[in-house]
């Protein structure tokens, strides 16, 4: 039992005895990604998550690594420079889960559209020089009849042509749990379901620690800690709260955003395709095929509701059903179209406080500054023009803006690194693709706040859990993985589909070859695998976060569903009491996901 019910027991005991270097606050991307780089660079490192991990944003997202193409419209250059680089990094470290997947971009003639087909050239060749991108995955525009060759079904009044550029499909979940893993491999305390009820000052005022809950047994303890950072993202000002001497003002200002699932039948895409709203209102929707569905949003609405627990309204369903319907005249999507959705909140920072790393002009240009952007990056990328010529336009374009309230999909996805007076680190905003970056910036302050006793490691090139294949090879990797589990007698598809989860975790999850009753050799060893060694609690845990089987595999969900709770209730003893709870627990969410409440009126 390597990461386990049992091993977080005896963790929760062994934290409480001795001195921490570092307690992160928040088990997402952002937090997950500091451990491991503090871990590896030989701090004691403890990470408490109140929820399960990735159970906020980082399993919220549009599942993409991706750099923001649309974010150089509101010349969040920095922001696009930082993340569109950060790609490569994170496919290198992770080879098994960000995937290339081409994204198709139909340009409309219309109100307030991004793009038009001179500036999608302009804004993917920027995009693709930041990166690095040359050769197969290089940018390229098509003309109107074979943008519809590509996607017969889509709207062709108003269609102008298209783009094609390089963005990667993402497992956010998986990247976040392979994070995890790979902190507790090097010695880390990474507990989940312990919340941080108060932030502890030393007599001079200073944070020396947190005081926390075991949310499973109500437990309550203290951890000790040299420093402590939050990285709690949407929670930032909550968690900040909870020290009464962090004298910095609040910042956060977390929008919603939703994602719809229907069948691949019902809207079929070849390829990840993303298009202006036709609303005029500044915002883009995808529409990504995945396993055997497609999904598409997002929304972004200011969100003053319940953090754990955002939902989906009619709203939403209202307004993504009217664009993808649009865009898809013949897809006739309703409301009972839908398998199933999520809702989850960005950790924005208000006022565009994008910073330290990503920086951020967040407001609509006038067409004479936006032009005059873009004719200069033109020539730059003719090099009939010199950087700083670019920089001076951009400037010049930003001063143009005021820190008015701007509108949601206008704020900077940029993120910020701050400490208060007492110590207590705040590391916020920012997105999945550029965790590592953000994680790096942080790990330099905690160092220096450390004495400089640690020598940080190269996270660029240190692999994520599961991580440990060749990021030039991957297929060939993978392929090879695969036959080592067929020859323990699964199909090509379900070794294969192991070895796209799991990586070079696949000959350990082999060994756990028990079987389950009412599971397949498939599910068997990876619900062995996530109970032994991923920290699966509850059922929900494995089938939504660590699996895909609520989101995007619910035909199969009903045939797996009593397995994993009977399963889970023998291997924990839970009561008649708990089982039921966790039956209820499971229930709800499908209920929710499933948008039960709206298809009953
Ligand atoms: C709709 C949407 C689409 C997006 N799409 C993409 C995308 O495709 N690609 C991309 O790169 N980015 C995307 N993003 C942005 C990205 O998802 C977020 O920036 C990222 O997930 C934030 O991670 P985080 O770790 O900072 O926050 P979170 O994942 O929310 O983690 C913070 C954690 O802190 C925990 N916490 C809070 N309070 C406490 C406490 N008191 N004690 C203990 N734990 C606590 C919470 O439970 C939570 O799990 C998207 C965001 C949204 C909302
Ligand atoms: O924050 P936005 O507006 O880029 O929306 C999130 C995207 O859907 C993916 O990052």
């Amino acid at each position: 039992m390597v990461f386990s019910y049992k091993t977080r027991n005896e963790e929760i005991r062994k934290v409480q005895d001795e001195e921490m270097d570092l307690l992160v606050i928040g088990g997402g991307i952002t937090g997950a990604g500091v451990a491991v780089q503090a871990a590896a660079s030989g701090m004691k490192t403890a990470l408490v998550e109140m929820q399960d991990f990735a159970e906020g944003t980082s399993s919220r997202s549009t599942k993409l690594v991706h750099g923001g193409i649309r974010y150089l419209k509101t010349f969040d250059v920095e922001v696009v420079a930082d993340t569109v680089q950060e790609r490569a990094n994170v496919q290198h470290i992770a080879p098994h889960i960000p995937k290339p997947d081409p994204m198709l971009l139909p340009i409309y003639d219309e109100a307030g559209a991004t793009f038009n087909m001179f500036s999608a050239k302009i804004a993917m060749d920027l995009y693709d020089r930041l990166a690095g991108v040359t050769g197969k995955y290089a940018n390229y525009t098509i003309d109107k009849s074979e943008v519809l060759e590509r996607e017969p079904q889509l709207e062709k009044e108003g269609l102008q042509g298209g783009g094609v550029y390089l963005d990667f499909r993402n497992n956010d979940s998986r990247l976040v749990i392979e994070n995890i893993k790979k902190a507790h491999e090097d010695g880390a305390y990474m507990l989940n379901k312990v919340k941080v009820n108060k932030i502890t000052h030393d007599q001079d005022g200073k944070v020396n620690g947190a005081d926390v809950e075991d949310l499973v047994t109500g437990e309550t303890f203290h951890i000790k800690a040299k420093v402590v950072i939050n990285t709690s993202g949407p929670w930032t000002d909550e968690v900040r709260e909870l020290d009464k001497n962090d004298n910095l003002s609040d910042k956060m200002r977390p929008t919603k955003g939703v994602h719809l699932v229907v069948d691949k039948e019902k809207l079929n895409v070849p390829q990840p395709t993303y298009f202006d709203t036709g609303e005029n209102d500044g915002r883009m929707i995808f529409v990504i095929p995945r396993e055997n569905k497609t999904y598409f949003g997002t929304t972004d609405t200011d969100y003053h509701g319940d953090f754990n627990h955002p939902t989906v309204t009619q709203e939403d369903v209202d307004y993504l059903l009217r664009i993808v319907n649009r865009r898809y005249p013949d897809a006739a999507i309703g409301l009972d179209d839908i398998e199933s959705s999520w809702a989850g909140l960005r950790p924005l920072i208000a006022k565009n406080g994008g910073s330290d790393y990503n920086g951020g002009g967040n407001d609509k240009l006038s067409d004479e500054s936006f032009n005059n952007v873009v004719n200069t990056t033109k020539k730059y990328l003719e090099d009939a023009a010199k950087r700083g010529e670019v920089e001076k336009a951009i400037k010049e374009a930003d001063s143009e803006q005021d820190d008015g309230e701007v509108d949601p999909s206008q704020v900077s996805r940029g993120s910020s690194l701050e400490e208060a007076s007492d110590g207590l680190m705040t590391l916020s905003g920012g997105k999945i693709t550029d965790y590592r970056l953000m994680a790096v910036g942080a790990l330099r302050k905690i160092q220096e706040k450390l004495d400089d006793h640690f020598d940080l490691i190269d996270s660029k090139e240190y692999p994520v859990s599961g991580g440990d294949i060749d990021p030039e090879n991957v297929d060939e990797e993978l392929e090879k993985l695969a036959k080592q589990a067929q020859e323990k007698g699964l199909s090509e598809k379900d070794a294969f589909y192991l070895a796209d989860l799991y990586g070079s975790n696949l000959p350990t999850v082999l060994t756990y070859d028990e079987p389950i009753q009412g599971l397949n050799q498939r599910d068997s060893l990876s619900l062995n695998y996530a109970l032994n060694e991923e920290l699966v609690l509850t059922p929900v845990d494995y089938l939504m976060r660590r699996t895909n089987f609520i989101l995007f595999m619910r035909d199969e969900l009903d045939n797996v569903k009593q397995p994993v709770i009977d399963k889970m209730a023998d291997f924990y003893q839970w009561t008649k009491e708990e089982k039921e709870r966790y039956i209820k627990e499971l229930e709800d969410v499908l209920a929710e996901s499933g948008l039960q409440e709206l298809k009953e009126g």
